[in-house]
């Protein structure tokens, strides 16, 4: 199997301004030299008005650190008020756009079918989508989980050819273990990731499901980072809350790159 670099990316919702933006980066860059960047990559998605300050840090001080949004319009242009297009996150050199995160479908009425459109945007302007799915706590309890991420993946990959599906990330998050401080166990979240893996190997073959990226989220922090990464089919983490501490999120990158410890 292809060795895959896990992923850590710091999902800041919304928090912080540019300003504080700006403060952030700057301490996980000094907490995280050189050397932990070849063995996790490092990403994190601030609002869109942050991300200007952001690209000029990470440019001007040659960060290895990564950034990107988290959302991204269906649409390339046009009367989409409030909306922000791919080539402008392309034009930012945004390396990831998050899309389908349940907090866009259940405040903004995302359906499978626009999560689809904004993969599919996403992918045309070549901004890397972490595609989010998961179940609510009801399915859960009724152990209907694996049934609906299939049919989330299903409706979610819509139209897409093995290079594309190849192209994005995906990422689990429970909706009951999003910032509840309930974390899946990791046979839980590894079973989910698992079949993740599974869907693409048998719609868009091994080659294919040996590269993808599949994250777990759902209140992930640096003391439960290490085992949930250890499982077989998840390959880092996107990150809510634990993503606003320098000190945290540095230490859960380094635990995700084998350590030591900044
Ligand atoms: O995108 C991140 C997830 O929603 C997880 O958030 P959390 O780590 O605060 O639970």
């Amino acid at each position: 199997m292809a060795a895959r670099l896990p992923l850590i990316a710091g999902n800041w919702k919304m928090n912080l301004n540019h300003l504080e933006a700006i403060g952030l980066v700057q301490k996980i860059a000094f907490s995280l030299p050189e050397k932990y960047f070849a063995k996790v990559e490092v990403a994190v998605l601030p609002p869109f008005v942050d991300i200007r300050s952001i690209q000029t840090l990470v440019d001007g001080d040659k960060l290895l650190i990564k950034y990107g949004a988290q959302d991204i319009s269906q649409h390339d242009s046009g009367a989409y008020t409030g909306e922000v297009s791919g080539p402008m996150l392309k034009k930012l050199a945004c390396h990831y756009v998050v899309v389908g995160h349940s907090e866009r479908r259940e405040y903004h009425g995302e359906t499978d079918a626009i999560v689809n459109a904004k993969v599919k945007a996403a992918l045309k302007h070549e901004v890397t989508p972490i595609f989010c799915f998961g179940e609510k706590l009801e399915t859960r309890e009724a152990k209907g989980h694996l049934e609906l991420v299939r049919q989330q993946l299903e409706a979610g990959l819509k139209g897409f050819t093995a290079e594309q599906v190849a192209r994005i990330v995906f990422a689990y998050e429970p909706v009951w273990a999003i910032g509840t401080g309930r974390t899946a166990s990791s046979a839980d979240a590894q079973e989910v990731c698992s079949l993740v893996r599974s869907f693409v190997a048998e719609k868009y073959g091994e080659e294919t499901a040996a590269v993808v990226r599949v994250l777990y989220g759902g209140s992930v922090k640096s003391s439960n980072i290490s085992e949930l990464i250890a499982q077989k089919d998840i390959d880092g983490a996107l990150v809510g809350g634990a993503s606003l501490q320098a000190d945290e999120f540095s230490k859960l990158c380094a635990l995700a790159a084998g350590g030591p410890l900044p």
